[in-house]
């Protein structure tokens, strides 16, 4: 038997990548998840969806947990006649909170574990390796595949983590319009002044230390001249309220590529702008992971 012939599920948590200085290094794991169900069949591709996205992702092979699967199948090897897979959406697509990571680590996941004995072909670092190409940076498909606090770099061609246990109080704040994260990206410069490439790489070492053992130190370590500014534009109200909450002291970022408000903080309720979601979250210590 090539195929385990039960369903298999996976919960999987939102992500949230840069965390101010570290972009396209850190991220972080939060206690939010979508669960996905995989299931092999005799032939054909469907799809049950709910939640986010339901009314705009497509079902069919151009489905980004159908995409991330099709490539880890190829890592392994073989190929089944036939999927269906189930998807429980609650993590927002296009918020800056790492909902294509968290579809492209549930997949190359669920792939290996379709496969029996697919844990002996491919190993969590070449899965790891897959999901950064699939994902185009390595920041949010490493907490969403282990877990808690990452620092991630690109060495030579492949993509290694380090992963840390770490806990905070984290408050989202959750726009109801979409950024998608290639137009967030494209408001990037090819070159930034030294000064602040300088400015970066201290407050990333900081906000390490910060996050592992001086949280009193986040205010300064969550300063970033990198992204934020040059996508302020395409986010006014979400950079309004970062600036606002960091008057106050409050440790305030945008989250990935934006538009959704990152604060190292609970009990914000008053900051909440009318019309956008808020939610009180915990690092998610573990990443994609099986439910039985
Ligand atoms: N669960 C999902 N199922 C299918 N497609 C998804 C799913 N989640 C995300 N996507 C695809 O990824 C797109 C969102 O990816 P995008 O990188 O723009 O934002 P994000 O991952 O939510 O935010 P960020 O990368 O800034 O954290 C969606 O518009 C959709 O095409
Ligand atoms: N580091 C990425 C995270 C979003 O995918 C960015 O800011 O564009």
């Amino acid at each position: 038997m090539t195929f385990v012939d039960v369903p298999v599920t996976v919960r999987v948590p939102a992500t949230s990548a840069n965390l101010g200085p570290g972009f396209d290094s850190l991220g972080m794991a939060l206690s939010w998840y979508d669960e996905v169900t995989a299931e092999v069949t005799t032939s054909g591709l469907t799809f049950d969806i709910e939640g986010e996205g339901a009314d705009e992702v497509p079902r069919d092979e151009t489905h980004l947990l159908y995409r991330a699967m099709d490539a880890a199948f190829d890592l392994l090897g073989e190929k089944p006649a036939g999927l269906h897979l189930t998807c429980r959406n609650t993590i927002p697509h296009g918020r800056g909170l790492g909902s294509s990571a968290a579809a492209i680590a549930a997949g190359v996941v669920l792939a290996r574990a379709l496969v029996v004995g697919g844990d002996e072909r491919v190993d969590d670092t070449t899965l790891f390796g897959l999901a950064t190409d699939l994902e185009g940076h390595p920041d949010n498909v490493a907490p969403a595949l282990f877990g808690g606090f990452t620092i991630s770099w690109i060495e030579g061609a492949a993509a290694e983590t380090l992963r840390l246990d770490v806990e905070a109080d984290v408050t989202v704040f959750v726009p109801p319009e979409p950024v998608a994260t290639s137009v967030a990206r494209g408001l990037l410069p090819e070159q930034v002044p030294h000064g602040d490439a300088s400015f970066n790489a201290g407050r990333t070492a900081l906000l390490v230390a910060a996050l592992t053992s001086a949280p009193e130190r986040l205010i300064s370590a969550t300063e970033d001249r990198l992204h934020q500014p040059y996508r302020a534009e395409a986010m006014p109200d979400s950079y309004k309220l970062v600036r606002q909450l960091r008057v106050e002291g409050v440790p305030a970022v945008i989250s990935g590529a934006g538009p959704t408000v990152l604060a190292f903080a609970h009990g914000l309720e008053a900051w909440s702008p009318a019309g956008w979601a808020r939610r009180e979250l915990r690092v998610s210590p573990e990443g994609v992971h099986f439910r039985s």
